[in-house]
């Protein structure tokens, strides 16, 4: 899909690779609606993206209201909804037994919710509106772009819910792909390693120097939010990705412990 002219929701678009998102498919020409919880953080958009390009929406992917009244609010706005680009999520991490203490189910609940419920929360809305697309090449109406983790398959001590949510997103991706395939949707989930973004800057040099230095295969660093948004770009522009999941991760292999 051409990008010069389309309309993209963006989820976690205030922060990392969502603020990336939505500037890369903005200067690519498409105008962008960006819903996330931190309203303050998201008007940083005002300064890349031009406002007639750009609607901020503050709210929750878990919550059924908030996201239907963004997609609304872009089909008001910009006239249509072609793409949705899925990266809110938290990282909530906890152990399954720890100090005799269990898991806190409201930890596992919020993870869920955030990652894995709002992620489809987001494609299923969307997805009702792309249907009401004209077709373009290959009858087109629009592309999803979720954003998974490398946790789903190797995640560490401490991310049981954390990994679930991430592996219910490579799960998903599929039977999605296949419910939209005949409107002429594409369903893509890529799956990061370490990024270089708000999510991992709690985390102490001295492991993320070893994570990397351990772990990442070449180039041995951390990824750049730039990187993963020239890879959604890719995606969409694309129309022969569909159905699967894309690590995007340095060939990175998690140690056993
Ligand atoms: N940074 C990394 O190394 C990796 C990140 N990921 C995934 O990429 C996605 C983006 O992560 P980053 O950009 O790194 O994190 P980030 O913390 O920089 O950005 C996440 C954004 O999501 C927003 N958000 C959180 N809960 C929300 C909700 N309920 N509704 C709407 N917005 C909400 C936050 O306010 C924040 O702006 C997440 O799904 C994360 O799990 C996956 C693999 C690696
Ligand atoms: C658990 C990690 C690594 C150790 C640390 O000090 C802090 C962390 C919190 C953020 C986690 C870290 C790592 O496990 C990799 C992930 C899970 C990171 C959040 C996103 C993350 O980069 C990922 O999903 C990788 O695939």
């Amino acid at each position: 899909m051409k990008l010069e002219g389309k309309v993209a929701i963006v989820t976690g678009a205030a922060s990392g690779l969502g603020f990336a998102s939505a500037c890369g498919l903005a200067a690519a020409g498409a105008s962008i609606v960006a819903l996330d919880l931190d309203e303050a953080r998201m008007a940083r958009l005002r300064e890349q993206i031009e406002p007639s390009r750009l609607l901020l929406c503050a709210g929750s992917v878990a919550e059924e209201a908030h996201v239907a009244a963004a997609v609304d609010a872009a089909v008001a706005r910009f006239g249509a909804l072609h793409i949705a680009v899925n990266c809110a999520g938290v990282a909530d991490a906890a152990k399954t037994v720890s100090k005799g203490e269990p898991f806190p189910l409201a930890t596992w609940n919020k993870v869920i919710a955030i990652n894995l419920t709002g992620t489809f929360n987001v494609i299923r809305l969307a997805a009702a509106k792309m249907l009401g697309n004209d077709p373009g090449d290959d009858g087109e109406r629009g592309v999803i772009v979720n954003t998974a983790s490398g946790a789903a398959w190797q995640g560490q001590v401490g991310q049981a819910a954390y990994s679930a949510s991430k592996a219910g997103v490579i799960g998903l991706t599929l039977p999605v792909a296949r419910d939209l395939a005949p409107h002429g949707v594409r369903v893509v989930s890529i799956a990061p390693g370490l990024f270089d973004t708000a999510m991992v800057a709690g985390m102490p040099e001295q492991v993320s120097k070893s994570i990397i230095e351990r772990m990442v295969l070449f180039p041995a660093r951390m990824g750049r939010a730039e990187e993963f948004a020239a890879l959604v770009r890719t995606i969409v522009e694309n129309a022969y990705f569909n159905a699967t999941t894309i690590s995007l991760d340095a060939g990175a292999r998690m140690s056993a412990r």
